[in-house]
């Protein structure tokens, strides 16, 4: 089903427009939602999910009209937010059981089989008794998807799911994540690059409340295909190339050199040399424009 977004503006009161003019359309698949902190991701997210409204602008997912049939929406989204909160001392088992009540599902077998096997999707089965206040990092985002499946949502929101995460449970997460994601629209909102890359067939960079690119992974690199030039440079180097070439990242080698990427049209010389473009070069370019944009309007 798809998602469809228009016009969408939301200013807090403390006066800062999270959501500038925002339309989009997100279908069917695992759609990426990346930018840096405080580009209006988690304001986005928690107005899809229906628990904040707009200034102004529309979103419809299929037949529903979101803003205005909040509780049918509700019905078929699974949300995972930023932070859940403190969990209370329960077994993932007693607490998944809890939840699928809250969600309606009164029927005790029913309610049994629906915990099994959201917790098996999820991985965590074998640690179903204990209590899900002493999981890791990794376990509670796995145990909120887990509690997100319990109605069989057809839109699933997760925020920022991997921040925090060490690499094996961000792993074995987005695997989760892979699996559930296919048959359903999920969007996922990240700052980390890789996870898009690893993840979604489609993605968004999002900046001060506003869309700057929509495309997917494969595309936006091949969009700059022979435009991305690297070089190694030593420390004091660094200014220079700044100021004369469009530099998108700087990273140390172990031996306190840098490896530079620059984006440029044409061979910029000065010892630099073609390679392949990465995700990271799309996201850099775009903030890139995007602040120079905000610069000249200034
Ligand atoms: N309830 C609120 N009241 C006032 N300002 C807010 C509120 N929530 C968010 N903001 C501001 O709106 C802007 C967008 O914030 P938002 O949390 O949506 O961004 P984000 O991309 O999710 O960032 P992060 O990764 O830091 O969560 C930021 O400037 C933030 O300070």
């Amino acid at each position: 089903m798809q998602l469809t977004i228009q016009n969408l503006t939301k200013t807090y009161k403390n006066g800062v427009k999270a959501i500038d003019d925002l339309s989009i359309e997100i279908g069917t698949g695992m759609f990426g939602l990346l930018g840096p902190n405080g580009a209006g991701k988690s304001s986005l997210m928690r107005t899809i999910a229906t628990l904040q409204s707009p200034d102004s602008g529309t979103i419809t997912f299929g037949d529903i009209d979101v803003l205005k049939d909040k509780m049918e929406l509700r019905k078929i989204l699974g949300y995972l937010p930023q932070s859940f909160g403190v969990y209370p001392k329960m077994s993932a088992e007693a607490l998944l059981d809890y939840f699928a009540t809250l969600k309606g599902v009164s029927s005790k077998v029913e309610r049994k089989a629906l915990v099994k096997e959201v917790l098996e999707i999820t991985n965590l089965y074998d640690v179903r008794r204990k209590n899900v206040a002493g999981y890791s990092g990794g376990m509670k985002q796995r145990f909120g998807i887990a509690q997100l499946l319990l109605n069989n949502p057809r839109l699933i929101i997760v925020d920022e799911p991997t921040a925090g995460l060490d690499p094996a449970e961000r792993n074995r997460f987005l695997n989760v994540l892979r699996e559930v994601g296919t048959n359903c629209t999920v969007i996922f909102s990240t700052h980390i690059v890789e996870d898009v890359k690893e993840l979604c067939n489609e993605m968004a960079i999002l900046n001060g409340g506003r869309i700057l690119k929509h495309t997917t992974p494969l595309e936006a690199t091949k969009e700059i295909e022979d435009q991305i030039w690297t070089k190694v440079i030593q420390r004091d180097e660094l200014e220079d190339i700044e100021k004369n070439h469009n530099m998108l990242s700087a990273n140390y080698n172990t031996d306190n050199s840098l490896n530079i990427r620059v984006y440029n049209a044409e061979n910029p010389g000065d010892g630099f040399e073609k390679t392949i473009p990465q995700l990271d070069d799309v996201y850099f370019i775009a903030l890139k424009k995007d602040e120079s944009v905000e610069a000249v309007s200034a």
